[in-house]
């Protein structure tokens, strides 16, 4: 995958400090998403952390003030009331703080489970708003890819987050009681830690640039994961043998990632040993400048541990905020991800006074010099397409594999809008109406269908989910689809869990699905119904069965068939034939066939295939 490569080395170059800094804009918005999932915990947490700040200054200083003591009354000698209550002390902030510390992080795990059901309910809900042609763009699909990562991985930005502000409230407070004693420690401890931070923040940066310029390839080895051992994928993968060719594309792909990564986390690992290094011996330069303090008498012994002690917990602490900066820098990243797929808007929504769709629909559809081209495509779909679709009609498609059949009903359904010319419904433009009046009342049964991995009953539901509850409907439906007596030979009945996925399941043959399918066109009040083949694994009998049925069952309505047996499609009223996109004939059944063009023509070829 040379381009794919080329252009994520292209990335590494230009993610750079700049945009790690300006990342951190996306922390008050996050914040702000975090007190929105739940004000209490946040400022709980927040408060907890507060108090858990001071206690690490106050235990050092506690111990010094025993040590003190100890040496006073060993010189002096005296009562020890004092340094029991020393002692008392200590051992309280001692429970206190792991006490603390047990709140933060219950506090801290119950905000991200609740930040992650939330964002999770987020990113579907935006999902659901966006349009049809974001889904089958592969730029988009890294891109929601990578926020959805973000609804489980950035989590942990929460904690981050807080226990940053924790340590920062812990080091000021550390760094004004030593500094009380000696400034210099100040300056020795920033000399040794910002070198480090440097090297952190510049592997992290790379890290962010390899994960993100490899996002296509990580997707590839999921989707090879998923080929190589899914229900779906199973059979053909046995049949054709695909077992070695997807293990070893996956393996050599797998192994690129892994020597790239290697180097990186080599090279990391390499330069994180020698900062470390070099944080031991200022460690040790500060603690030789406290002894000698100490020896001259400039401070007592309890001082010296003091400050020994805090200077390492400074140390300790001050590296663990500069990394963590740069993770949270890091993180917050990847945060724009989630925030740039939230920004996109859909196309394809309400205009200003949009209008709810016709109770009754008077004329009807008419397309007026339609044109249309895919989003990522140079090559036009539809073409100049002008024909009228009156109420009531029962029209059919017709065409060879490509002729633009699907398009026209995504184009019906307002899924897409024309790239030239115009769709009128009775006599408006299609885009003046309300969108969810619309889908209300387009109903479409697609070719590829989705088949639920639930009951049969909620496979029929999903076709007007308002109507859930309700038994008669659901059964009335799937009389009309012939879906009755597939759900009567289950075990379970309507009940009966469907597909492969889940214990108990049972799976249908694809004309069982169909007909199952098939029924939520009939749980709707649709005013158009659109079949797009969804029986083309029904044998021709049943096929012809299922649309004399759909034919009068919806009397009255306006219907759009598709399918490629002309035994269906000769009891439409009216006929489309469609060629690249275009029109090419027109009529009844009948009137075409006098025409003695191409569909009489391939009329008379599925005739001869009968005979
Ligand atoms: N999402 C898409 N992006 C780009 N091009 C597409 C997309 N879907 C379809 N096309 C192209 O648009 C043209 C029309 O496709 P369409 O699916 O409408 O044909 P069809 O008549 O329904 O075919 P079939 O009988 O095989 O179902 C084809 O050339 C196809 O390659």
């Amino acid at each position: 995958m040379p381009s794919s490569r080329s252009r994520g080395q292209q990335d590494d170059a230009e993610t750079s400090w700049r945009d790690q800094l300006s990342a951190l804009r996306n922390l008050p918005p996050f914040f702000r998403l975090i007190y929105r999932t739940s004000p209490s915990l946040t400022v709980t947490n927040v408060l907890l952390r507060l108090v858990q700040s001071a206690l690490p200054a106050a235990k050092l200083y506690v111990g010094k003030l025993i040590i003190d003591e100890v040496i006073r009354i060993l010189d002096a000698g005296g009562d020890t009331t004092y340094l029991w209550e020393l002692v008392a002390l200590e051992l309280a902030l001692f429970l206190a703080s792991d006490l603390l510390n047990r709140g933060i992080n219950l506090v801290d795990s119950l905000l991200a489970d609740l930040y992650t059901n939330q964002t999770s309910v987020d990113l579907m809900r935006h999902a659901a708003t966006l349009d049809l042609y974001h889904f089958e763009d592969a730029e988009f699909y890294d891109k929601m890819e990578r926020a959805r990562r973000q609804t489980t991985s950035r989590s942990t930005l929460i904690s981050q987050l807080l226990a940053q502000f924790q340590s920062t409230v812990t080091l000021v407070v550390l760094g004004v009681s030593v500094a009380a004693f000696n400034p210099w420690l100040i300056v020795l401890l920033v000399v040794a830690v910002i070198p480090s931070f440097i090297q952190e923040n510049y592997f992290n940066q790379q890290v962010y640039s390899l994960t993100r310029s490899w996002t296509p390839e990580r997707r590839e080895l999921d989707y090879l994961r998923y080929l190589g051992a899914s229900d779906v994928t199973a059979k053909e993968v046995k049949i054709f043998g695909l077992a070695d060719f997807i293990t070893t594309r996956f393996h050599k792909l797998s192994m690129q990632y892994y020597h790239v990564n290697r180097k990186l986390s080599i090279k990391r690992a390499s330069w994180g040993a020698f900062f470390s290094a070099v944080s031991a011996l200022t460690y040790y330069g500060a603690y030789v400048l406290i002894i000698f303090q100490t020896i001259n008498g400039v401070i007592t012994v309890g001082s010296l541990t003091f400050l020994s002690g805090a200077f390492r917990q400074m140390q300790q602490g001050l590296q663990t905020v500069l990394s963590r900066f740069s993770t949270i820098g890091e993180n917050a990243l990847y945060l724009q991800d989630l925030f740039d797929f939230f920004a996109i808007r859909p196309n394809i929504a309400d205009r200003p006074g949009s209008i709810p769709f016709p109770t009754q629909l008077r004329i009807g559809w008419e397309f007026q010099d339609v044109s249309f081209k895919y989003p990522n495509s140079d090559t036009y779909a539809i073409r100049n397409l002008t024909f009228k679709l009156p109420a009531g009609q029962k029209l059919a498609l017709v065409g060879e594999n490509g002729a633009g059949k699907t398009t026209l009903v995504k184009l019906l359904a307002r899924l897409y809008e024309p790239t030239e010319g115009r769709i009128l419904l009775d006599g408006r433009d299609l885009r003046e109406y309300e969108l969810s009046t619309l889908r209300d009342n387009v109903g479409v049964i697609f070719q590829d269908f989705f088949r639920y991995q639930l009951t049969a009953r909620e496979n029929i539901v999903v076709g007007r989910v308002e109507e859930g509850e309700n038994t008669e409907r659901i059964q009335d439906s799937a009389r009309k689809s012939l879906a009755e007596a597939v759900i009567n030979d289950l075990a379970g009945g309507y009940d009966q869990l469907l597909g492969r996925r889940f214990a108990g399941a049972v799976d249908l043959s694809g004309g069982q699905w169909q007909k199952i399918a098939l029924a939520r066109a009939y749980m709707r009040d649709a005013q158009l119904l659109i079949l797009d083949e969804p029986t083309s694994a029904l044998d021709a009998r049943a096929e012809y069965e299922v649309f004399q049925r759909f034919t009068a069952l919806i009397e009255g309505k306006t219907a759009v068939l598709i399918s490629h047996r002309f035994s269906t499609v000769r009891m439409a009223d009216h006929i489309l034939f469609l060629e690249y996109g275009g029109l090419l004939e027109e009529g009844s059944h009948e009137e075409l066939l006098a025409l003695g063009g191409r569909y009489a023509e391939l009329f008379e070829l599925q005739a001869a295939g009968y005979r």
